[in-house]
């Protein structure tokens, strides 16, 4: 059971050190909620300076990404929802001690290690010269395996691509196919966990469905650990199982989708009020 709305921060450090105590014990309630109670992320006071700006871009963000549960990240804009998403496979570096993989530090991690382990979605999707094939390929191909022909067709089937995309070449493609591509292509790695940065921001509804079809899919045949940036609160509430509210660099709520309502944070509230 996820405990209850927290109650709204101010300032103060003494209440912004409390807040971040009952999202640990909120955590660790959601922690139980996962496959065989496993944290697959831990975030421990994950904070990020910025350059020339006064406020931190991060202060000290802790919270547990479940390992098997889609987890939803919400929040006005420029609160730090990306830059958090982007520290989880060191896009940039985490401060060491903050950011955990199955308990290992991730800056101790082999980067390239790392990344296979933990693949990463965009807003758009890039795709390299060549055929679908040669994209899905990509990864594996890295570390000197070759994927068969049946392989890459079994990776379609995952991103609910049909086999005749096999030797298409990206220009060919709408944004929602190449979406599907992008994402078959980070699957061939067998990632353990998807990091998704609004991936379906630029997809009509239809695509977007298709999607989210998979990565429920996913979740819940491959046990794969997702964390989802999104604008959409419909989208988080249709697809995550725990959304973290981030607002100014912090979160301030961890709600059930279900229960967003229930946010009590007044800049939680607004956005909240704003979006739906
Ligand atoms: N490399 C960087 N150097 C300096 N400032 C940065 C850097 N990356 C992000 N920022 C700043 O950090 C803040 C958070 O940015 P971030 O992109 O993480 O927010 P966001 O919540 O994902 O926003 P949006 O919803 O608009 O995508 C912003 O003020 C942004 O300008």
């Amino acid at each position: 059971m996820i405990a209850d709305a927290i109650t709204p921060p101010d300032n103060s450090d003494g209440i912004r050190h409390q807040l971040r105590e009952h999202l640990l014990v909120v955590s660790d309630e959601i922690e139980n909620g996962g496959v065989d109670g496993h944290v697959k992320i831990r975030i421990r006071n994950l904070t990020k300076l910025s350059n020339g700006m006064e406020d931190p871009i991060l202060r000290g963000i802790s919270v547990d990404i479940p390992k098997g549960k889609i987890v939803g990240i919400i929040g006005p804009s420029g609160g730090g929802k990306s830059t958090t998403l982007r520290a989880l496979n060191r896009l940039w570096e985490p401060p060491a001690g903050t950011v955990f993989l199955d308990g290992h530090d991730i800056v101790n991690l082999d980067i390239l290690g790392l990344r296979r382990k933990v693949g990463m979605l965009f807003q758009l999707p890039v795709l390299f010269e060549g055929t679908v094939a040669d994209n899905i390929r990509y990864g594996p191909q890295l570390r000197g395996e070759k994927l068969s022909d049946d392989e890459v067709h079994k990776l379609l089937n995952l991103a609910d691509l049909d086999s005749s995309f096999f030797s298409k070449i990206g220009s060919e493609l709408s944004v929602g196919q190449a979406q599907r591509v992008a994402l078959a292509r980070t699957l061939a790695n067998a990632p353990e966990v998807l990091l998704l940065d609004e991936p379906t921001s630029a997809l009509d509804p239809i695509s977007t469905e298709n999607i989210e079809e998979v990565l429920v899919k996913l979740k819940k045949k491959w046990g794969l650990t997702i964390v989802m940036v999104s604008h959409s609160i419909k989208q988080i509430q249709r697809i995550a199982d725990i959304v973290c509210l981030l607002v100014k660099g912090e979160i301030v709520e961890i709600l059930p989708p279900n229960k967003l309502c229930e946010a009590k944070h007044p800049m939680a509230l607004k956005f909240l009020e704003l979006s739906s």
